[in-house]
C-alpha cells in the first residue's frame, strides 16, 4: 500500500509544508542578528556577562562577538530620575527563528528578575532584537530592525565597535547614524570587560 491509496493518510496542507520548508531553510542556514543588553539596577555588568553567557547556552545559537562596555545617561526619561546603564551589543549566529529568538530574551529577562513597571523603567536587564539578518517587520511583537535602534548612541556606539561596516536595513551604516547623533551621555567603561560565553 503506498500514500495514494491508503484512505487514513491526509494530504499535506500547503501552509504546513511551506513552514516546514522555511525551518529547514533557516536550520541549515544560520543567521546573523545583533543583540543589546542593558542593565542599570543590581550588579549590571554581572547580569550583562550572565544574559551572554545563558543566550550562549541556547540550542541553535552562537556568540559571535562581544562589544566592549559602555556607561550610559538613561535616554528618553527625565534626567537624573533612573541610574546610568551598562549597555553592550552582542552580535550572534543562530538557527532559531527571529520568534525564539525574542522568546530566548524574555525569557533570560526573567530569571535575571526584571520587573516591568513603566515604559523605559529602570530595569535588571533589557535585551533588544535589534536586526535579524535583513529582515524588515512592522510586527509590535517584534519589530525588525529594532525602531528606536537607529536614534540610540547606546546600541550603535557599542556595536560600530564590534562591526564598523554594519548597516541598518532601512536606515543605513551604523557609523553614519552614530556620527548623527553624538557620543553624548555615553562613556565607554576601559576597566570594564565582557567576555565570549565559555
Ligand atoms: N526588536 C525588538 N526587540 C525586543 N522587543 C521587541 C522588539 N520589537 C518589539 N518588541 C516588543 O516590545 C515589548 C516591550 O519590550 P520592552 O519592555 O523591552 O521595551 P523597553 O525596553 O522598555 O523599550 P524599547 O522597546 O524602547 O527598548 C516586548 O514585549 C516585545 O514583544
Ligand atoms: N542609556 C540607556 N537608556 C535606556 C535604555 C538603555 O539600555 N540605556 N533602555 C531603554 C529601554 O530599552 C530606555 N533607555
Amino acid at each position: 500500500m503506498n500514500a495514494q491509496s491508503d484512505p487514513t493518510v491526509q494530504p499535506v496542507p500547503a501552509s504546513v509544508v511551506e513552514a516546514v520548508d522555511a525551518a529547514d531553510v533557516t536550520l541549515s542556514n544560520p543567521k546573523w542578528a545583533v543583540v543589546a543588553l542593558g542593565a542599570n539596577l543590581g550588579n549590571r555588568l554581572e547580569t550583562l556577562q550572565g544574559a551572554i553567557d545563558a543566550l550562549g547556552d541556547t540550542p541553535g545559537l552562537r556568540v559571535k562577538a562581544v562589544s566592549p562596555v559602555y556607561e550610559t545617561e538613561p535616554w528618553g526619561v527625565d534626567a537624573g530620575s533612573q541610574p546610568s546603564y551598562l549597555n553592550a551589543v552582542i552580535s550572534v549566529k543562530t538557527t532559531l527563528p527571529p520568534s525564539s529568538l525574542l522568546e530566548r530574551g524574555h525569557a533570560i529577562e526573567e530569571a535575571f528578575d526584571r520587573v516591568r513597571e513603566e515604559r523605559w523603567g529602570p530595569r535588571t536587564i533589557d535585551v533588544d532584537i535589534i536586526t535579524y539578518a535583513d529582515v524588515v517587520s512592522g510586527d509590535p511583537v517584534l519589530t525588525l530592525p529594532h525602531p528606536r535602534a537607529h536614534q540610540r548612541a547606546f546600541v550603535l556606539a557599542p556595536w560600530n565597535d564590534i562591526d564598523p561596516e554594519a548597516q541598518i536595513p532601512g536606515q543605513g551604516p551604523v557609523a553614519a547614524l552614530l556620527a548623527a547623533v553624538g557620543l553624548a551621555g555615553l562613556t565607554r567603561r576601559e576597566d570594564l570587560e565582557l567576555r565570549l560565553p565559555e
